[in-house]
């Protein structure tokens, strides 16, 4: 069944509200907040679709909520329509500038009400498809390279500002250029989707978030870890694995398919940026490869 789109509707007047929910509420989920303020504080906990918002209100106006929106990770995409008693160009310019996706005079028609949310709606469904489709490996179908790359700046941010710990863990498949030269690319394929399968299953139950970093390479960001609690985490990654039986008889080290793990820990009041995480989670792998460990681990 198609999801029902969620509308927040944010409006000093409770008879506006009233009337945009009855002109809206028989096709989607209608939410309703009385001051940008209040709007704020249910998005932080709410996801919504799209947000139908009146100008003037007493304390943040209109804008200063649009405003807000567009800085916001949560809410930046979420399509702002503004419905406003003042038919002044320079106001519906300025909403317009500001990111509003459209501008609505009162008193509205209905039915023009209706068809555009519908046509916003539309586009945003599309929006969310494309941003789906660019975050995702076509291969293993988990996060890429680049929805890693947000993750980890924003948890980098995040760690930082609120003195929580981080662990980025690097696993690579070892010996893979011999796997795929003898059992052949899409044998190697197979595999791949069945490792991404096997190491998503052990991070998402650890709250965590699993990337295809580059070709043969995932990595996994858990945050508010201990070095305990990711070096068991890793391990429950080489058991996943070990227990997948993938024969690779040409692998000079194990007969069955086989990870190595490199991992950075990050306590708090660290300043380190992604890219310095990233380099040290790198060589902590390379000395996994180096000794032949499993898992090497550094703490920092
Ligand atoms: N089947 C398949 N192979 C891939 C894909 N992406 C990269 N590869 C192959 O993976 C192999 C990776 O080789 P290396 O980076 O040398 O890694 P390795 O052989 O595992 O060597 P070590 O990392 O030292 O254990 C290369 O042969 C790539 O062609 C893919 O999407 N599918």
């Amino acid at each position: 069944m198609p999801k029902i789109a969620r509308i927040l509707i944010v409006d000093d007047d409770p008879l506006n509200r009233v009337v945009l929910d009855n002109t809206l509420s028989e096709d989607y989920q209608i939410s309703q907040c009385e001051s940008a303020e209040q709007a704020l504080a249910f998005l932080s906990s709410h996801e919504v679709d799209l947000i139908i918002s009146d100008i003037r209100m007493p304390g943040m106006s209109g804008y200063d909520l649009l405003e807000k929106l567009k800085t916001q990770q949560h809410t930046y995409a979420i399509p702002v329509i503004i419905i406003s008693a003042s038919n002044s160009y320079n106001d519906e310019a300025k909403g317009l500038q500001m990111g509003a996706m459209d501008y609505i005079t009162k008193p509205f028609s209905p039915l023009i009400v209706k068809a555009r949310v519908k046509n916003h709606l539309a586009i945003k469904q599309k929006n969310d498809l494309l941003e789906k489709l660019a975050s995702i490996d076509g291969l293993t179908e988990i996060p890429n390279r680049r929805l890693l790359d947000e993750t980890l700046a924003r948890n980098c941010q995040m760690c930082a500002e609120y003195e929580k710990t981080l662990s980025l863990l690097l696993i690579d498949i070892d010996y893979f250029k011999e796997f795929n030269e003898f059992y052949g690319y899409s044998a190697g394929d197979e595999c791949l989707v069945k490792v991404a399968r096997a190491l998503e299953h052990v991070t998402i139950e650890h709250l965590g978030f699993v990337a295809r970093y580059d070709g043969v390479r995932f990595a996994a960001i858990l945050t508010e870890s201990t070095s305990d609690s990711a070096e068991k985490v890793a391990s429950q990654m080489h058991d996943a694995v070990d227990s997948l039986l993938i024969t690779h008889s040409t692998s000079p080290i194990c007969a069955h398919l086989s990870i190595s793990i490199g991992i950075v820990h990050i306590t708090t009041n660290f300043n380190d940026n992604e890219q310095q995480v990233f380099k040290l989670a790198d060589s902590a792998l390379q000395q996994a490869h180096q000794h032949q460990e499993r898992i090497v681990l550094i703490n920092r």
